[in-house]
């Protein structure tokens, strides 16, 4: 079931939340929809549910118009951060809750419920907890009864609001995997909120950036990582350092360093700015590199096999974050308080009026 929305305007008083966003969401496939808080990434899920009505524009699931569909109408199934299970039901019970409140007419047999139920259970691989109760549970585990029940009812749609949001790093990290493998099992057409970039990047088909009820780039994971269409999607995909640049004839110039740029062919002595990850910069231990700048080491943060670096060039205020693998870091032999020398490998410039172009 392929989602379309058409021209959605939503106000609240006068607050902007979402504005004029047109989408297509294709069938089967998982989009995440990647924004800070106050984006309007909810607003926009629940006028998909039905739960909200937009001000202006309209709502087609498979090409149906359902805008003034009631949300018991549309087939979604929906899975939040604070979905709370029923405390009183077991896990079988609240799995089998969407299929026994069916009237009687549309209710499958006792026998065809309990199929599906365990069928489900083991989908989400917790068919040994049919008979808890949800305190009985962990956190990840209720998630992945909460999962199930929205499945139970086989929906059209499954609308994901921040579903791990409350669980700790590692646990989420384990559920955004199994929710990948999952959906490559089932397939059914979804949109998942969430603020955290590495969960978008890792669990979905597609990326819809999202920023004050605008949509800012719509890509594969891969694109809007790698080009991203403006530096907002450029800073909110991670850390970044900013250096001037002045671009000219395809080549873009940080200092005295000349990188690439073909996509400004023909621009003559622009000025702009350069967007350079951490991973981006290559750190030297001596001067003998032509064009690197010398810095302070201020910091040096050993995360995993990582180190990250901190390091002030002698004509800026600002520092400049690197990162390099830690027996790269070892052989150098940097020390925190000592000299380096530091050169941009890659950039992406973008000029002062948003035109965009690679380094
Ligand atoms: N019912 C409402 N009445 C008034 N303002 C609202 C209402 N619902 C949402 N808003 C406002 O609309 C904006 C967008 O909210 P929304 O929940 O869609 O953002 P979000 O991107 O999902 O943020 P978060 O990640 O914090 O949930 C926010 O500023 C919020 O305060």
């Amino acid at each position: 079931m392929s989602i379309e929305i058409d021209h959605v305007n939503k106000h609240f008083r006068d607050f902007v939340a979402v504005d004029n966003v047109s989408l297509t969401f294709r069938e089967g496939e998982l989009t995440a929809l990647l924004g800070p808080s106050g984006s309007g990434k909810t607003t926009l899920l629940r006028i998909v549910a039905g739960l909200e009505q937009p001000d202006t524009g309209r709502i087609r699931f498979h090409g149906e118009d359902t805008t003034d569909l009631h949300v018991s109408q549309r087939g979604v199934g929906f899975v939040f951060q604070h979905y709370a299970l029923f405390k009183h039901m077991t896990v079988f019970q609240n799995v089998a809750y969407g299929l026994t409140v069916r009237p009687r007419r549309n209710r499958p047999s006792k026998a065809e419920i309990t199929r599906k139920v365990m069928e489900l259970l083991s989908l989400v691989q917790l068919d040994w907890t049919a008979h808890r109760y949800p305190h009985q549970l962990s956190g990840g585990q209720r998630q992945r009864i909460a999962l199930a029940r929205a499945l139970a009812v086989e929906p059209k749609v499954l609308l994901l609001d921040e579903p791990f949001g409350a669980l700790d790093a590692k646990v989420r990290a384990e559920l955004r995997r199994w929710l990948r493998r999952l959906h490559d099992e089932i397939h059914v057409t979804s949109i998942f909120v969430t603020h955290d970039q590495e969960e978008a990047l890792e669990v979905s088909d597609r990326v819809v950036v999202m920023n004050q009820g605008r949509v800012e780039q719509d890509s594969s994971p891969e694109e809007v990582y790698d080009h991203p269409a403006n530096p907002f999607v450029y800073r909110f995909l991670g850390n970044v350092n900013l250096f001037h640049a002045r671009v000219h004839d395809g080549v873009a110039r940080i200092g005295d360093v000349a990188l690439p740029a073909p996509e400004f062919e023909g621009y003559q002595n622009e000025q702009g700015q350069a967007y350079v990850r951490p991973h981006e910069i290559e750190v030297f231990a001596d001067r003998n590199h032509q064009g690197a700048l010398r810095a302070k080491v201020e910091l040096v943060s050993v995360v995993g096999p990582t180190v990250r670096l901190e390091l002030r060039t002698d004509n800026s205020e600002d520092l400049v974050h690197a990162e390099l693998p830690k027996h790269r870091f070892r052989a150098l032999g940097l020390t925190q308080g000592g000299n380096a020398w530091i050169r941009p490998i890659h950039s992406r410039v973008f000029l002062p009026d948003s035109r965009v172009a690679n380094g």
